[in-house]
C-alpha cells in the first residue's frame, strides 16, 4: 500500500481522462501499472474481506481489460486467505494482454487452473448457466469493465448485467459498477450494474461524487490509496473533497476554556408567522459550539423564540409599519440601524447570521442590506437577506472588500435570484456559476443542494459529500445556517475550512437521523439531534479506505 490518506487530507475529484493522465504521470515518475494494478486488486481484497468477512464462495466476474486484471489480483489474494474463489471471465485468456494477462497467470500459478472459466457470447445455456452460477456465490465482485468503458454496454457484459438482476447476491464493484461512465453527473444512469458498494482507487471521479447513482447504492463508496504520488494526481476541474474539512471539527476545545474563546453569534431574522427559522438557527449555532448566541428578532416573536432552549439570548428589534395602511406587520425595521441601536446590539459579536425568517416585506429588506453595510465583523447570508441582495450584489462585494469573510447560503433558487438567472440555468451549470459568483465578489458560495458546493474567492471548489433527501424539507437550511456561523466563530482564522467543516457536519448529521429514523419522517430538528453522532464519526478507517459516500455500516453478513 503507499501513503495513507486521511481524512484531514485535500482528495481531488478527477475526470476519467484526468484519473488517465494521473497513471501516465504514475508510470514516468516510476511506478508500474502493474504495481498500480496489485495494490488496486489488494485493496479491493480487503475491503471485501472486512466489510464481508462471512462469505466463504467469492465470483469474480473479469473482464478482458485492466479492470479484470484488478479482479485477478482480487482474486489471488481472496484465495490466499482461504476464501473459495472463481472467476468468470468474460471471454478468451488469449485475449488478456499486458498487466492483465500477468495478473492472469499469477492467479493461475498461485492457485490452479480450474479456478478460470471462459464465457463465450452466444454460448448455449449461457444466461440459465449463469444465474445458477452467481447465485451459488455469498458475494461477487464486479471487475467486466473501468474507466476503459465507453457506453453503451455491449456484448457479453449485456447479458452479465441482466443475469446479475436475476439473483440477490451482495456486488462490490471495482472503481466503478461496470457500464457506469466514470465522468457522468447524471441523475439517472441506464445501463450500470447494479452495485453495494463501490471501491475506487487513487481519487474519486465526477460520478462517485455527483452521480446520483451513488445515493442508490447501499453500501460504502471507498477510495484506497494505490501509490500515484501525489503530484501525479492534477484536477483541472479544480475539486477537491469538502470532507477533508472536518478535521477541524474534531479539534478538542483547550481544558483551559470560556465561553470568550467560542465567539458570540448574533443570529438575524425571524418575523410575525416565522420564529421557527431563527429559533433553529440559533438552537444549531448553540449545538454546533458557539460560546454564545444571541437572537435578534422582531419583537412581537421574542418569546417564542426564547422558548427554543433557555441558553439563548434574545433581543427584540422594533418592527417596520406596513407602507399604506401603517399596520405594524412584524417585521423588522430599519430604524433599528440607527447608531446607537447597532452599537449596543453589536456589543462583543463575532459573526453576524443574517436572513432565517426575516421575510421579504418592505423594511425587512433595507434592514438586512443595512446591517451588512453597517457592521464589521464575518458576516453569514442566507435566506430572505439574500434575497434582500438580488440586483445589488456589487454591495456583498464591498462588504468582502473590507477584508472580512462573507459567506453566503443560497439554495438554486436564491441563487437565481442573486445571479439574475432561472433555477434551470443554475442548475446547468452549478460549478461554474458557483466558482465565478464567489470570485467575482470575493465571498463564500455555499449552493445547497445535491452536493453542496463551497466555492471559495479564490476560485477553489469543495464538493460535500454528505447529506441525504431526509433533509429536503423546511428548516434544513436555517440549521445549516447556524451552524456555519458557529464554525466561523470557533475558527475565525480557518473560515474556508471552517464552512467546509459545517457542510459537511449538518450533510452527515442528517445521514444519521435517516437511519435512526426514515427519510420521509426526519424533521430538521432531528438532524440536529445527531450532530454528535456526526462530530464524533471519523471517515478514514484503520485499512486507508477513505469514503466518499455512505456512512459506515455495521460489518455486513452475508450468510446469515
Ligand atoms: N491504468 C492504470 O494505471 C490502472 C488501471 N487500473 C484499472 O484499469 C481500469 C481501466 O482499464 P482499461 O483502460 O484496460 O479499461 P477497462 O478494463 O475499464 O475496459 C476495457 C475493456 O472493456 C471493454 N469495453 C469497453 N467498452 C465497452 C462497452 N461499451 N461494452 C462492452 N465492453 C466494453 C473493452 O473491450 C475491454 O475489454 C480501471 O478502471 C482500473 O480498474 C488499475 O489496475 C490501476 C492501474
Ligand atoms: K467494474
Amino acid at each position: 500500500m503507499g501513503r495513507r490518506v486521511d481524512y484531514g487530507e485535500e482528495m481531488k475529484i478527477l475526470t476519467a481522462a484526468e484519473m488517465g493522465a494521473a497513471d501516465k504521470r504514475s508510470v514516468e515518475a516510476g511506478v508500474p501499472i502493474g504495481e498500480l494494478m496489485a495494490s488496486a486488486g489488494e485493496a479491493v481484497a480487503r475491503f471485501c474481506l472486512r466489510q464481508y468477512p462471512l462469505a466463504a464462495r467469492v465470483m469474480v466476474l473479469c473482464g478482458k481489460g485492466n479492470n479484470g486484471g484488478d479482479g485477478f489480483v482480487a482474486a489471488r489474494v481472496l484465495a490466499g486467505e482461504g476464501v473459495g474463489v472463481r472467476v468468470l471471465l468474460l471471454g478468451a485468456e488469449e485475449d488478456v494482454k499486458g498487466e492483465a494477462a500477468t495478473a492472469l497467470a499469477e492467479l493461475k500459478e498461485a492457485t490452479s487452473d480450474e479456478i478460470v472459466e471462459e464465457l463465450f457470447e452466444g454460448a448455449e445455456g449461457l444466461e440459465e448457466g449463469l444465474v445458477e452460477l452467481l447465485g451459488e456465490a455469498d458475494l461477487l465482485l464486479d471487475a467486466v469493465v473501468g474507466t476503459g468503458f465507453k457506453p453503451p454496454l455491449r456484448g457479453l457484459p449485456l447479458v452479465v448485467r441482466a443475469t446479475l438482476e436475476a439473483v440477490s447476491v451482495p456486488v462490490v464493484a471495482v472503481d466503478l459498477p461496470s457500464g457506469w461512465d466514470a465522468d457522468s453527473m447524471a441523475e439517472t444512469v441506464a445501463g450500470a450494474f447494479r452495485a453495494d458498494a463501490v471501491v475506487t482507487f487513487t481519487a474519486p471521479k465526477l460520478a462517485h461524487v455527483f452521480g446520483h447513482l451513488t445515493s442508490a447504492i447501499f453500501g460504502p463508496v471507498v477510495v484506497a490509496e494505490i501509490g500515484s504520488p501525489e503530484a501525479a494526481v492534477v484536477s483541472q476541474t479544480n475539486l477537491h473533497w469538502g470532507g477533508a474539512a472536518k478535521s477541524i471539527a474534531e479539534k478538542p476545545r483547550g481544558i483551559n476554556s470560556n465561553k470568550g474563546k467560542f465567539g458570540h453569534v448574533l443570529l438575524v431574522g425571524g418575523s410575525y408567522g416565522t420564529s421557527g427559522a431563527p429559533s433553529m438557527a440559533s438552537l444549531a449555532a448553540l449545538r454546533a459550539g458557539a460560546g454564545l448566541v444571541t437572537a435578534a428578532v422582531p419583537h412581537c416573536i421574542v418569546e417564542a423564540v426564547g422558548r427554543i432552549t433557555p441558553e439563548l439570548m434574545v433581543r427584540g428589534l422594533k418592527q417596520a409599519p406596513a407602507p399604506r395602511s401603517g399596520e405594524d406587520w412584524g417585521v423588522a425595521s430599519p430604524l433599528n440601524l440607527a447608531n446607537e441601536c447597532l452599537e449596543e446590539l453589536m456589543k462583543g459579536i463575532k459573526v453576524l447570521a443574517i436572513g432565517p425568517g426575516l421575510s421579504q416585506k418592505p423594511g425587512a429588506p433595507e434592514f438586512a442590506r443595512g446591517m451588512v453595510r453597517k457592521t464589521s465583523v464575518p458576516v453569514v447570508i442566507d435566506a430572505d437577506a439574500l434575497n434582500a441582495f438580488a440586483g445589488e450584489t456589487e454591495l456583498l462585494k464591498a462588504a468582502a472588500a473590507e477584508g472580512r469573510p462573507v459567506v453566503l447560503t443560497p439554495h438554486p433558487g436564491e441563487m437565481g435570484r442573486l445571479a439574475g438567472l432561472t433555477v434551470p440555468e443554475v442548475e446547468a451549470d452549478r460549478i461554474g456559476l458557483a466558482r465565478r459568483f464567489a470570485t467575482e465578489h470575493g465571498v463564500t458560495l455555499v449552493l445547497k443542494g445535491w452536493r453542496t458546493l463551497i466555492a471559495h474567492p479564490d476560485g477553489r471548489i469543495a464538493v460535500n459529500t454528505t447529506g441525504n433527501p431526509a433533509m429536503a424539507k423546511g428548516g434544513s437550511g436555517d440549521i445549516l445556517t447556524g451552524i456555519v456561523a458557529a464554525m466561523v466563530a470557533q475558527f475565525p482564522d480557518r473560515v474556508a475550512e471552517a464552512v467546509e467543516a459545517a457542510v459537511y457536519l449538518h450533510g452527515l448529521a442528517g445521514d444519521f437521523a435517516a437511519q435512526a429514523m426514515d427519510e420521509h419522517t426526519v424533521l430538521a430538528t432531528d438532524t440536529l439531534a445527531h450532530l454528535s453522532d456526526a462530530f464524533r464519526y471519523r471517515v478514514a478507517d484503520e485499512d486507508g479506505f477513505v469514503w466518499v459516500a455512505g456512512l459506515r455500516p455495521p460489518v455486513k453478513s452475508v450468510v446469515e
